[in-house]
């Protein structure tokens, strides 16, 4: 990607919710801490088990028993109630928990008919956090959940409910202070003020960081059962955990050198959906001091011990930090109808802009900024655009305008846009770099060259793969310099690609190695690539390039994926006597396709693949991200003039910036 994607978050300030709410059979099949929010367990176990275990808690240990699970040598802690802690002691800590847990209780005890009858409705969570926050207020009167109780005592209304609050009292004296209105007013406000954060299924995340050989093997074997997630209710089958676990199980050390076959298998029929399929943890805050905004300042997010309070932009805007009560994804119409439900009425800088009024080009980048994490580029660009009304040379907006189009596959126009914008503002960094990273790549005249290619084609998919492209000498060389710049450097990067980082070297950080993959780009790349898809190889363009080296004791693999890219192309640099394992994994063809040194594999970028766990030894790969820049002869075209008559004669008269900008919006909308 010639960009970082939206920039990754910075923990500036950490502020611990009031509460976590355990979903035990939640659909995202997520567990954290009862106390500190942590993903309970090592790993994915006690998350993966969450599906099938009943939700009362008494028998919450015995089910997992049934799974056959060591869980308490995954450091999981279960109170008898249900509740689910990362270590003794969080659960000796959390003093709220002691006074609503139903563990040591009879059967019978009030507090565990409560809990039977809360279970099944659907705010169940809700009431959770409710009686977790009312016990924390009542156990400790300094704390925030105290501060937070007050306030809903003062300003909420009772909700009108049906839930047995008395059955609670009666077992938790010390909540009688709040009595059932309290109570009511607590859940109430709860309802309103949750706020649900979402964020990438940690059991993906995890899965990714699964490094430790012993916990794969448990998790590989706890993928392949067959009766774990036999469900006695009318709901739906979950079985996003098992689709997690394949994608585990590719990663896994032991199963892929002794039954390959069998970890392909299971891989391929549930991994492809996997991650699509994952619903989000929502951990549910309470924070009633931050202001709203449509285009918040700072959002919360689940991390592994805490929910830290983030800071979005490096550059926003001034003013109170701000937090989104609703999803910023909706339409402003739907926004205002979510908040009037809260009770709030919104006049936040992006409300205003959408609603036509004018407004500061700083607040505006926070509104162009919100719109690119969530992947809105229309408005992204009607924000940026905004900006370059008042100040047409403004680098940022600039760089974001070229930018979002990058992301939407523009990649062409991307490349006009930036041309323009590194004349306008020929000092931002940013712009700088992207231009850099832009010339640095051959582009133009090359040999005539043609390549023995397979094709491996499937329900109307193709992948192409030649063994011989560029001599394994080269190849060779090539290691020898990214190796060398690697040890003269930084070493390798591992954070390049935000969504699937590989351990990677950009091509363009080492001159020689630029130098070197140039000549091969015109040599024999871009011709290959050319010969299979049809694509002109003059017309080709590298977006990014860099040398993978997977490692059988690092990093091995690289999960499911497509580029941001219209062809991809990976080139084995080294012997395949040297590793086991590793290849292209592509799920729409159920197979890994690798190569000989110097080979090459294309493919179209859009494509779900991942990089096959390489089992043994060492694997380097070039990866390049390719487009065929047609855009530059419609550009040609256009200015030409063959298309002013159908212009009605409005058309490019001249070649000025608005000019240019109309005709990209026109290329835009075909
Ligand atoms: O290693 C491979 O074969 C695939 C790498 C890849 O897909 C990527 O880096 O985007
Ligand atoms: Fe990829």
């Amino acid at each position: 990607m010639p960009y970082p994607p939206p920039p990754p978050a910075e923990p500036t300030k950490t502020t611990p919710p009031i509460a976590f709410v355990q979903r035990l059979r939640n659909r995202a099949a997520c567990l954290c801490c009862a106390r500190c929010g942590a993903f309970a367990g090592n790993d994915a176990l006690v998350q993966c088990a969450a599906p099938s275990i009943p939700r009362d808690g008494a028998s919450l240990a015995d089910a997992l028993k049934e799974l056959k699970i060591k869980h308490r040598s995954h450091g999981v802690v279960f109170c008898g109630c249900g509740a689910v802690f990362c270590s003794e002691a969080c659960l000796d800590d959390d003093e709220a928990h002691a006074l609503h847990c139903c563990g040591p209780r009879a059967e019978g005890d009030p507090v565990v008919a409560f809990r039977a009858s809360i279970c099944g409705l659907p705010y169940a969570d809700e009431v959770l956090l409710a009686v977790a926050v009312a016990c924390a207020a009542v156990n400790d009167s300094e704390s925030e959940a105290a501060a937070w109780v007050e306030f809903a005592l003062s300003a909420f209304d009772a909700s009108s409910e049906d839930i047995p609050w008395a059955k609670l009292i009666e077992g938790v004296p010390a909540l009688e202070s709040l009595g059932v209105e309290g109570l009511k007013r607590v859940y109430g406000r709860v309802r309103e003020e949750a706020l649900s954060i979402t964020r990438e299924s940690p059991l993906v995340a995890r899965c990714r960081a699964c490094t430790d050989a012993k916990d794969q093997s448990i998790l590989v074997e706890f993928a392949r059962q067959d009766d774990y997630d036999e469900d006695e209710s009318d709901e739906p089958p979950e079985d996003t955990s098992r689709a997690a676990l394949a994608v585990a199980a590719a990663f896994a050390d032991e199963t892929s050198s002794s039954d390959e076959e069998a970890t392909e298998e299971s891989f391929a029929s549930v991994a492809a959906d996997a991650e699509a399929r994952f619903e989000p943890l929502e951990v549910l805050v309470l924070s009633e001091a931050r202001p709203h905004a449509c285009a918040p300042t700072y959002t919360l997010s689940a991390n592994s011990k805490s929910a830290p309070l983030t800071l979005l932009e490096k550059r926003v805007a001034p003013g109170p930090a701000t937090l989104s009560r609703v999803d910023t994804v909706l339409e402003r119409e739907d926004r205002l109808e979510w908040l009037k439900m809260k009770g709030l009425e919104c006049d936040c800088s992006r409300c205003r802009f959408e609603n036509g009024e004018s407004v500061s080009s700083t607040l505006l980048r926070a509104v162009a900024a919100c719109a690119e994490r969530d992947g809105r580029f229309e408005d992204a660009l009607r924000a940026h655009g905004a900006v370059l009304a008042e100040d047409p040379s403004d680098g940022d907006a600039l760089y974001g305008r070229a930018r979002v189009h990058g992301w939407s596959d523009k990649w062409g126009i991307e490349r006009r846009l930036l041309e323009e914008a590194i004349a306008l503002a020929p000092d931002h960094p940013d712009i700088r770099k992207a231009v850099n990273t832009r010339d640095a790549y051959h582009a133009g005249a090359c040999s005539s060259r043609t390549f023995g290619f397979e094709t491996i084609s499937r329900g109307g998919v193709s992948v192409w793969s030649s063994n011989s492209v560029v001599s394994s000498e080269a190849c060779a060389t090539a290691i020898e310099l990214a190796e060398a710049h690697a040890s003269a450097t930084d070493g390798w990067t591992t954070a390049r690609h935000f969504a699937v980082p590989t351990t990677d070297l950009p091509v363009h950080a080492s001159p020689d190695l630029l130098k070197w993959f140039n000549a091969c780009l015109k040599d024999a790349i871009f011709p290959a690539v050319a010969q299979v898809t049809g694509a002109s190889s003059e017309k080709l363009r590298v977006i990014d390039a860099f040398v993978v080296r997977y490692d059988a004791s690092k990093q091995k693999a690289l999960p499911l994926h497509s580029d941001q890219s219209e062809y991809s192309i990976t080139l084995p640099l080294n012997d395949r006597s040297q590793y086991e394992g590793g290849g292209t994994y592509f799920a729409a063809l159920d197979e890994a396709v690798n190569c000989d040194t110097g080979g090459l594999v294309v493919f179209p970028g859009a494509l779900y693949h991942a990089g096959a766990p390489t089992t043994k030894g060492r694997r380097y790969v070039i990866v390049a991200f390719l487009f065929e820049d047609r855009d530059q002869d419609e550009l040609e075209r256009r200015l030409d003039g063959a298309d002013r008559k159908l212009d009605g004669g409005a058309g490019f008269a001249d070649d000025s910036e608005d000019d240019l900008s109309r005709l990209l919006a026109n290329m835009n909308d075909q």
